[in-house]
């Protein structure tokens, strides 16, 4: 099943963060994202030539992370969109950041056609 068909499950405190080896077979899904902080998150750069059209992304990805009810923190900035994923509740990865991460690249896909 491709991860953008899947939902968030509810963020629970308590279960493993994926390890790094795991990680990578995620990151294969979801092109642009990198990890970062030791494997423990992962970000991607929009980058986007000017400040209103961020501006529009970053409340698309507000929106979804809404519907989702799975956050990330967001940079914005003129011509870009910094996009950092992961899980607070257990301090690392879950599934849940990356179907995030896909469906972000899905609207940003859809956004460009
Ligand atoms: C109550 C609510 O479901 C939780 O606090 C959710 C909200 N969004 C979240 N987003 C992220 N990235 N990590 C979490 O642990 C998390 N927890």
């Amino acid at each position: 099943m491709s991860l953008t068909d899947k939902v968030c499950t509810a963020c629970q405190g308590g279960v493993e963060p994926m390890d790094e080896a795991a990680a990578q077979r995620y990151l294969a899904e979801v092109p642009g994202w990198e990890l970062t902080h030791a494997g423990t998150r992962i970000e991607r750069h929009f980058k986007t030539g000017d400040f209103a059209t961020a501006l529009g992304f970053t409340q698309t990805v507000g929106e979804l992370a809404e519907q989702e009810d799975h956050h990330p923190q967001i940079t914005l900035g003129w011509g870009f969109v910094q996009v950092e994923l992961y899980t607070h509740k257990i301090g690392g990865l879950h599934e849940n950041d990356f179907i995030l991460a896909a469906k972000i690249n899905q609207a940003w896909d859809q956004a460009r056609r």
